[in-house]
């Protein structure tokens, strides 16, 4: 099952690993025309008439009537064909012309009549629905639902929201649905046969982290300040660089506020990398239980919490992180000494944790070099753990036990110290306004990429604050890629 958000983040990952759009499209036409077979009889001299949208949906069909060519086909393009809206519909649109194909074009609802036929093809409009059916639409969706003829729908009835199932006028009620890739949570209130379609999409644009995953973070133009969340990093003590980078990482990240509580010793020196960091002290010179109430407070006005960045592991500090989380229960990363914690901790958070290997392994991980074990070894600890894991490595594996996910992006540059505060920071951010696996897998992918950049532009000999400067970049950059 899958939803049509993530249907978009697969389907540009799938372009970005060498198998672009059309191409697709090419298979999706092909499938809708071989279910189309399945209910033609050509002796009995069985007419198909195609209506199609001005959308990728219709370009599927335009396909489809090139893989029927042996039957007697009509194609009804809804609009004219300057009103193609994607150049890969338009261009199965014009192969249809060139190849001197039956096909008419309608201007509006007055002039839509369905020509004598057997089997329609609904290919009107498919993911990108919004709204109720506006003509001339409507009046072919009651025109298709009154025919006596088998309707065969692309990919979902037109006028049906693919992720709900619910349709906000009227929709096309079809005999059978082709599908594409995997079923749609919209279609399985359907009452129709539902066929889904392989097309090609491989399996790497699901498993590993891509391009298209930025989609998820892509901000809207009308966006403001306060919708992006607050992260509070709690850090520091044997350590003052390592909150910090967290903080400042947070932001970069696109935190709307980064905090910092950390010990008095260090507080200054924390600010002193960066004025735009909200320091709060703790008496002292390391985190200790009765700092708790303080960060239990403090981590109110917070969206999420990064745990761990430069604490230390004296007993008193890792008896603060279990008392804190034992009363916390709202979103935390989870990073460096403060792991220790996590395998026995009862707590009601909610946790992504971010291991190297040698943390997972302390966790109770099982180790193994090749990623695909490793893969399996992080969902199996994350499902008894009741975690999120992102165990970083060459393939980073983000998994909550369900779902998993693994980036590639980073280089060896990246074994440097300093790096994980970064990703710990970044991941702040990203969880404090989406889910924990969504987080990681960016986090991950965009803390390489950020790293990647800095090695292409000055070679090896990075430091983690070069990273700070190309997470926006990582982040925002290719936002039309
Ligand atoms: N990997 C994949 O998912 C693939 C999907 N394919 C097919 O592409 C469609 C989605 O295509 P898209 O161009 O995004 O949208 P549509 O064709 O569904 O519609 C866009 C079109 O419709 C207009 N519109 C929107 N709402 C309405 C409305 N209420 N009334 C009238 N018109 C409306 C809008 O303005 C646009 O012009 C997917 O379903 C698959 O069939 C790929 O071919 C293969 C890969
Ligand atoms: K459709």
């Amino acid at each position: 099952m899958i939803s049509s958000d993530r249907m978009a983040v697969v389907d540009a990952n799938a372009a970005a690993l060498g198998v672009p759009r059309k191409q697709l499209m090419e298979s999706s036409g092909n499938a809708v025309a071989r279910a189309v077979r399945e209910h033609v009889d050509a002796d009995a001299g069985d007419r198909v008439v195609v209506v199609a949208g001005r959308g990728n949906n219709g370009g599927d069909a335009f396909v489809a009537a090139r893989f029927l060519d042996e039957y007697d086909v009509t194609t009804v393009l809804l609009g004219g064909p300057d009103d193609i809206g994607t150049d890969i519909a338009r261009e199965n649109w014009d192969a249809l012309q060139a190849g001197e194909y039956d096909t008419r074009t309608v201007g509006d609802s007055t002039g839509f009549s369905l020509p004598e036929c057997d089997v329609v093809v609904d290919a009107m409009l498919g993911t990108g629905v919004t709204g109720a059916l506006r003509e001339p639409e409507a009046t072919a969706a009651r025109t298709i639902n009154d025919a006596d003829a088998t309707v065969v729908a692309v990919d979902v009835p037109s006028g049906v929201n693919a992720d709900t199932g619910e349709a906000e006028g009227v929709a096309v009620s079809p005999d059978h649905v082709v599908t594409f890739h995997d079923q749609k949570p919209g279609l399985v209130d359907v009452d129709a046969a539902v066929t889904v379609a392989d097309i090609g999409i491989p399996d790497a644009a699901e498993t590993f982290v891509e391009r298209g995953d930025l989609q998820a973070i892509s901000r809207p133009t009308d966006a403001h300040k306060g919708d992006f969340g607050r992260v509070l990093v709690v850090g520091g003590g044997p350590y003052t660089g390592a909150p910090a980078l967290s903080g400042q990482a947070a932001m970069r990240a696109g935190a709307d506020l980064a905090f910092v509580a950390t010990p008095a010793r260090v507080a200054d020196v924390v600010q002193g990398y960066e004025e735009g960091l909200i320091v709060r002290e703790l008496a002292g010179d390391l985190v200790l239980e009765r700092h708790v109430d303080q960060l239990l407070d403090e981590a109110l006005d917070a969206d999420c919490v990064v745990l761990g960045p430069g604490l230390g592991a004296s007993e008193g500090t890792l008896d603060a992180v279990r008392a804190f989380l034992e009363s916390y229960d709202g979103r935390a990363v989870v990073d460096a000494d403060a792991l220790r914690v996590v395998p026995d901790v009862d707590t009601d958070a909610e946790l992504l944790c971010t291991p190297h290997q040698g943390e997972f392994a302390r966790m109770g991980g099982e180790p193994a070099d090749d990623w695909r074990e490793r893969a399996e070894h992080v969902e199996s600890l994350a499902a008894d753990l009741d975690v999120t894991l992102l165990v970083k490595g060459a393939h980073d594996v983000v998994s909550d036990g369900d779902t998993t996910r693994v980036n590639r992006t980073g280089n060896p540059g990246m074994t440097v110290g300093g790096t994980g505060d970064v990703l710990a920071g970044v991941c702040g951010a990203l969880f404090a306004t989406h889910d924990a696996v969504t987080a990681g897998a960016v986090g991950a992918y965009v803390n390489g990429a950020a790293g990647d950049a800095v090695v292409d532009d000055q070679g090896y000999g990075l430091l983690a604050s070069d990273l700070l400067d190309e997470v926006p970049r990582a982040m925002w950059g290719s936002e039309d890629a």
